[in-house]
């Protein structure tokens, strides 16, 4: 793992990586319908990480690697089953938690189209690795 995650033993709080508007199809929802089709979620997700390290060294192994992140959770999305949003959030997060070793995460989970009169509906969580 590189430095900026959380075996630096160093708690250094605001940096962050950001990843927003994450389009991932899949099987989600609760109606006997929605089982039969992939729907579109749309993820924003937001690591912390001391980016000083990869700022200082210029190389790509001292980062939080946005691409890595990004394959994972459209890995998990493309095998998932869940019937809620809440239990897609809560899954990747916890997964990002593991697999990055960030010492937080936030996500949010966007459903379009759920709530037809609605911009978009979703849930939104932080966990950190106290959760795991
Ligand atoms: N809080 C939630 N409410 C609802 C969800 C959900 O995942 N979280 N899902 C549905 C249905 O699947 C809906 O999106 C389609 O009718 C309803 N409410």
């Amino acid at each position: 793992m590189a430095l900026g995650g959380i075996a630096s033993g160093v708690e250094l709080m605001g940096d962050c990586v950001l990843i927003k508007g994450l389009r991932v199809p899949t099987c989600i929802g609760v109606h006997a319908w929605e089982r039969e089709i992939r729907q579109e979620l749309v993820l924003d997700i937001k690591l912390e990480w001391n980016n000083r390290l990869p700022a200082a060294s210029d190389n790509v192994r001292d980062c939080l690697d946005y691409t890595a992140v990004s394959d994972w959770i459209m890995h998990y999305l493309a095998q998932s089953q869940a019937q809620l949003i809440e239990t897609v959030a809560e899954q990747i997060a916890i997964g990002l938690l593991h697999q990055f070793g960030v010492a937080e995460v936030s996500l949010t989970v966007k459903k379009p189209g759920a709530v037809p009169q609605a911009d978009w509906v979703g849930v939104e969580l932080t966990r950190t690795q106290a959760d795991l």
